[in-house]
């Protein structure tokens, strides 16, 4: 996946790279975005899988994860920790990783923002995790978040409206397909602005007493 669709991908953002791809790769909607203004960002998936309350292997996979990669990590059923801080952070920052999904809760959530790194997490809690090098966890496998397969090297696109993830073999034309319909959507904004109607340009019926 090259850098320059990456970019396109950010461009066009997570709510239409789903529909572009067909439908799929939609998160579950309790993984946001961290903080207001938090830059959009497209990137190919480094996968992580924690144990409950252990944050060893993220910590692994900050060194195992190429540049411009985004972590993607799976946390089981323990949500409520802070698996990653600004510690972390600042360390994923300088190795040039472009942001984390996780689905559970993250903390220092202000001083993330005041570094400008992008997280996707359930929340924030401010319970620490511990570091247990016997707990089976996984850098690099297929990871499972809500009903969405994630495998090293998909798509992932987050922003203001959640994070979608596509298959690596889909990227492309689902980018191409996004912008087509980017330019659809702008020609609809025009026929709004010219005085028509949804109902009208989508070919929707009425009813219920609309004239
Ligand atoms: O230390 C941790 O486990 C998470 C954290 O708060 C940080 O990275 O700053
Ligand atoms: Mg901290």
């Amino acid at each position: 996946m090259r850098d320059d669709l990456l970019a396109r991908a950010a461009h066009l953002g997570a709510s239409t790279v789903h529909e572009a791809a067909g439908r799929i790769g939609a998160l579950p909607s309790s993984i946001t975005a961290l903080y207001r203004e938090q830059p959009a960002i497209a990137g190919r998936a480094a996968t992580v899988l924690c144990p409950d309350g252990d944050n060893l292997w993220l910590h692994r996979a900050i060194y195992t994860a190429a540049p411009g990669e985004v972590l993607v990590v799976e946390v089981g059923t323990g949500e409520d920790f802070g698996y990653w801080g600004e510690i972390m952070a600042t360390a994923a920052q300088e190795r040039g990783i472009a942001g984390l999904v996780i689905s559970g809760c993250v903390r220092d959530a202000v001083q993330m923002q005041r570094l400008g790194f992008p997280v996707f997490s359930t929340g924030t809690c401010i319970r620490g995790t511990v570091k247990d090098p016997l707990r089976p966890g996984a850098i690099g496998g297929r990871l499972r978040l809500g009903d969405v397969l994630v495998s090293p090297g998909d798509l992932v696109v987050g922003d203001a409206d959640g994070v979608v993830v596509v298959p690596a073999e889909q990227a492309e034309a689902a980018v191409a397909a996004g912008e087509a319909r980017e330019r659809k959507e702008a020609g609809v904004m025009e026929q709004l602005r010219a005085g028509g109607t949804t109902l009208e340009i989508f070919g929707l019926p009425a009813g219920g007493g609309v004239q």
